[in-house]
């Protein structure tokens, strides 16, 4: 039987790549090959990192010359009321961070709404892009090249849906620079978050076009899509799930939870929020979306690095009869419950809480309601702390929770 120091040691020799010892072992003995590697040749105890609870075959799809597994904290929050299009009930969010407090945060937010009666969430548009890049001739012919896409929309659909059984074309929006022709193509991906999915389809619809019309292709992501970089076009036009949150809470509800007043939470959302993000040149209009985000992407096996875009929220609050009237519109919250890391064991049994693993009935359903329920967790986040920057709590809850 091939040990780990085995292949460790054919690795030294040069006999071995670091990346090949899965055709020489199983996963697990591969990852303690690499392990036992690293020991030798750094001052590093991996003994932690080689404590996950999964098999490393699991994580094939996921990741390659694993080592072991990054173990993120994590936490839950809730439960909390969602009345949304596919959400409806009362929810508990699983969150992974290293940041104390902000469960807390987020939980007291939660605590906010559910005494409230609970939050209505809404998805508004759902469409994951994907924007290949065309090299032409001259704006002539990119205007020439243009004309054929508006009117052959059903030959690229065709030649795109044929690569997926789940994923739908819903348009193809062309742009122009000079010699630079970009399409971008927008899918329904159903439950998932559809990245690679959209990549496959659009390459076939690209073939078609270098087929048909006198474009090259020079890369299939041109990042007009945009994924994984801050950019406005993800701002206006919306990417991955467009989804929004709301809430009305009594003034006693904000007395009591939140330990201030309706006027300061509006007055630090405007100032701070909207004043202060304008000022900085900001994407995101909200406080900490970023925070609740990626919390639930880590624990719910979504793409971290979409955080980018999945961060790009306008967080709203006025005062309504004496009551507090607050919102959070997430523009572009790329999420999926299949696919990706979803099916990653412990990301998987977190989608299980919320009861959204897989695919839904109808597809689609499933990612819908977990988009609401991020949504209204960020919302939490965003209510909380306002309230704390309103009530001058920020920094004392950080000195007793956060280190
Ligand atoms: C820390 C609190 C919540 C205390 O807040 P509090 O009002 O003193 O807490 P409380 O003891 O009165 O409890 C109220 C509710 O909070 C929750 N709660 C309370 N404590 C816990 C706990 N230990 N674990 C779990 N939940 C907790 C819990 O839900 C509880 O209600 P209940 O369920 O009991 O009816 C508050 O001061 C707070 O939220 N502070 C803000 C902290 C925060 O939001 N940090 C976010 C990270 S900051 C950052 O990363 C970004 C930043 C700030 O740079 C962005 C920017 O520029 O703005
Ligand atoms: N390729 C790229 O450029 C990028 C890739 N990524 C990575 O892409 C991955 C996510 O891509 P994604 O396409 O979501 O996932 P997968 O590549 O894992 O594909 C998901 C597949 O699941 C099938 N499926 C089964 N049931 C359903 C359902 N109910 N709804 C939708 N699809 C269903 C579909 O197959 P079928 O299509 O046959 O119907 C779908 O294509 C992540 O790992 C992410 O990190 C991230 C950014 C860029």
């Amino acid at each position: 039987m091939t040990t780990a120091e085995d292949l460790a040691e054919r690795v030294r020799e040069g006999d071995l790549g670091l990346h090949e010892l899965e055709q020489h072992a199983d996963a697990d003995v591969a990852a303690e090959a690499r392990r036992v590697l690293l020991e030798a040749e750094t001052e590093a105890d991996l003994s932690t990192v080689g404590a996950y609870a999964f098999d490393a075959a699991d994580a094939d799809s996921n990741v390659e010359n694993m080592i072991g597994a990054a173990q993120v904290p994590m936490g839950v929050v809730g439960p909390v009321r969602v009345e949304g299009g596919a959400s409806s009930g009362e929810y508990y969010l699983p969150l992974a961070t290293t940041e104390g407090a902000l469960l807390a945060s987020v939980n007291r937010g939660c605590a906010a709404i559910r005494r409230g009666g609970g939050a209505t969430a809404r998805v508004l548009k759902s469409a994951m892009t994907r924007a290949p890049v065309f090299r032409v001739a001259d704006v002539g012919e990119a205007s020439e090249v243009v004309s054929w896409v508006r009117a052959n929309e059903g030959t690229l659909r065709e030649a795109a849906e044929a690569t997926t059984s789940h994923g739908e074309l819903r348009g193809v929006t062309p742009y122009v620079v000079g010699d630079s022709v970009f399409l971008r193509f927008a899918y329904d991906t159903k439950d998932a978050m559809g990245m690679n999915m959209a990549t496959i389809a659009t390459q076939a619809a690209c073939e078609v076009v270098e087929a048909e019309t006198p474009a090259s292709l020079v890369a299939l992501s041109g990042n007009l899509c945009a994924d994984k970089k801050p950019a406005a076009i993800n701002a206006v036009e919306g990417r991955g799930r467009t989804v929004a949150a709301d809430v009305v809470l009594s003034r006693d509800l904000v007395a009591d939870v939140l330990k201030t007043t309706p006027e300061a939470i509006a007055e630090a959302n405007t100032r701070k929020n909207l004043v202060g993000s304008a000022k900085a040149g900001a994407l995101g209009f909200n406080a900490h979306a970023a925070n609740v985000v990626v919390a639930a992407f880590l624990a719910l096996g979504q793409d971290p690095a979409q955080v980018v875009e999945g961060s790009n929220a306008i967080t709203t609050v006025d005062v309504r009869d004496g009551d507090l009237y607050a919102s959070v519109t997430l523009a572009s919250l790329e999420v999926g419950t299949v696919g990706g890391g979803t099916r990653l064991p412990t990301q998987s049994e977190a989608l299980s809480v919320l009861g959204v693993r897989g695919g839904g009935d109808p597809p689609g359903s499933n990612a819908d309601a977990l988009a609401e329920v991020i949504a209204v967790g960020t919302l939490a986040g965003e209510l909380s702390l306002l309230g704390a920057l309103a009530s001058s709590h920020l920094a004392s809850a950080h000195e007793q929770l956060g280190r």
